[in-house]
């Protein structure tokens, strides 16, 4: 995998990039088959949010439940583990980025306005996570259905909505951009790779 010269340059001045396709639609449909599955066995768990040195639940801030997911988990699941992987490897060819390895982390959002509010994934300094990668498993999203991922870039500060489309990849630098789950009404599927550098 390489990333286009478009990706490459939206990632180092906004910030961001966005990329349809990711895995194609066959095998897209598998992985959603495979993430919805493991929701609809119980596997995830209402998502904690830190409040000073405590884990909190509140799910005015985040309402997403979750689980942080293996290689090999499941085998429909492995060709996106796979592809994650490769984006790693072009993102730190192309972008100039030392990424190494990655956490994979399974979110749901069971409707009924369930969101998460405006925040940062990483803080510079504070951590070792570089790059978020979130690829949608939504099947006949609707707009009606909300539960976009609002991204505010840095440079122009217009906020920019990205539909959790079946398929769809974004892709950011987690220092950086700060972004929003706006409320979801219908079930929300996404799985995100956060990338580390190179020390870890
Ligand atoms: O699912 C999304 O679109 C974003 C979720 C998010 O911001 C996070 O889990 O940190
Ligand atoms: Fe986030």
């Amino acid at each position: 995998m390489e990333l286009t010269d478009a990706e490459a340059e939206a990632l180092g001045s906004q910030g961001y990039f966005v990329r349809d396709a990711f895995l194609g639609e066959a095998r897209a449909l598998a992985a959603r088959a495979a993430a919805l599955a493991r929701v609809k066995a119980g596997m995830l768990k209402p998502a904690g949010i830190r409040r000073g040195a405590n884990h909190a639940l509140d799910t005015s801030v985040r309402g997403d439940h979750i689980e942080w997911v293996l290689p090999g988990a499941a085998p429909e699941l492995e060709a996106l583990w796979h592809r994650f992987q490769s984006l790693g490897e072009a993102v730190s060819a192309g972008a100039y980025l030392g990424l190494g390895r990655f956490d994979v982390q399974l979110a749901c959002y069971p409707g009924g306005g369930a969101r998460y509010a405006r925040h940062r994934d990483a803080f510079p300094g504070q951590s070792n996570r570089r790059l978020t990668a979130i690829w949608y498993a939504n099947a006949d999203w609707k707009p009606e259905h909300g539960g976009v991922l609002r991204l505010f870039p840095e440079d122009t500060g217009a906020p920019v909505d990205v539909a959790p489309v079946l398929d769809r990849l974004v892709v950011f630098l987690s220092e950086r951009l700060e972004h929003e789950v706006m409320p979801a009404h219908a079930t929300r599927l996404a799985l995100t790779a956060w990338f580390y550098g190179r020390s870890t």
